[in-house]
């Protein structure tokens, strides 16, 4: 199975500053994962865990001034030495030509004065696509009329699917999807999901971040998961291991909070990570609430 991008021991300091005092958000800490051809990577975890922001290393949009150590391998190419320079010339050849976002807000990616066949096909000249819009349309399930359309005329479901298509303009081998579903009903959530699934099944390389552990589990759609907790990877394998035989408290937290599984509210809150200690683990969190 093709490696199509790899994070090895990567972490990330974001310069901040908490009541006006210099500080560090620590956004990642000694993080690796692998993507590899015709697989869904699930990347789950509760909000500010640093997920997007590890998504962002693969189209090297990081906040500016961001500390880096460790090795981000996208397409063959290390590019952490340009990790901190969002201009640098390589992240124009992988920026939707290698790597394809889903954007985490569909309806704001568009502009609301264009339709969107205009905007996709835009997308494909921009990035020397050879499909057109009628098949990119075709992919996403997209029906003629939406093209026609503007972004507000449209579903939400309709709109992350053109979002998808979107994201497939550069014919792109890794996709990153950033909350695809976050607005979307069970239904539609569902349907954004089968199509990131098509497009592993077709050869590409998906990175999934998602805190919808439900849709995960219904579709069926992840390969290989890895639950982050405050900026760490705390869990990771196939899917089948990680959903039905979880080694991390914090994963096993997470599945019991599934309306299927009680409801049982994660405990305590998520830490800050800002001047995070070294070593948090869920477990402080929660004491002995396990
Ligand atoms: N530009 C920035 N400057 C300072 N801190 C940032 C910046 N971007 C993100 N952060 C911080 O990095 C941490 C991780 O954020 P991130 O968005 O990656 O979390 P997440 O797990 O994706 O959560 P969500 O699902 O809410 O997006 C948070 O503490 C966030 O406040």
């Amino acid at each position: 199975m093709a490696t199509r991008a790899e994070v090895t021991g990567l972490t990330l300091r974001i310069p901040t500053r908490v009541a006006g005092r210099p500080t560090f958000v620590h956004a990642a800490t000694d993080v690796s994962i692998t993507l590899a051809a015709g697989r869904v990577h699930a990347l789950v975890g509760e909000s500010g865990s640093g997920k997007s922001v590890l998504a962002s290393t693969l189209t090297g949009l990081l906040p500016p001034g961001t500390r880096v150590s460790g090795r981000v391998v996208v397409d063959g190419i290390d590019v952490t030495p340009a990790l901190g320079t969002p201009r640098h010339r390589i992240w124009g050849l992988l920026r939707g030509r290698v790597v394809g976002s889903v954007a985490q807000s569909a309806a704001t990616s568009f502009t609301p004065t264009r339709t969107i066949g205009s905007q996709l096909l835009e997308a494909i000249e921009a990035l020397g696509g050879t499909r057109s819009v009628d098949e990119l349309a075709d992919i996403a399930r997209l029906p003629a009329w939406a093209l026609a359309a503007y972004p507000h005329e449209l579903s939400g479901g309709l709109v992350g699917r053109a979002a998808v298509a979107a994201a497939l303009a550069g014919q792109p081998s890794i996709i990153v999807a950033d909350e695809p579903t976050a607005s979307l009903d069970r239904d539609l959530a569902g349907q954004v999901l089968d199509l990131l699934r098509d497009q592993a099944d077709a050869g590409a390389s998906v990175l999934l971040i998602t805190h919808d552990v439900a849709g995960l589990l219904d579709r069926a759609v992840a390969d290989d998961v890895s639950v982050m907790y405050a900026g760490r990877i705390v869990e990771r394998g196939g899917a089948a291991q990680v959903w039905d035989d979880p080694r991390a408290a914090y994963t096993r937290a997470l599945l019991a909070a599934l309306p299927r599984n009680g409801l049982h509210v994660v405990p305590g809150d998520p830490p800050a990570l800002t001047d995070l200690a070294e070593g948090v683990r869920f477990e402080d969190r929660v004491g002995g609430a396990l």
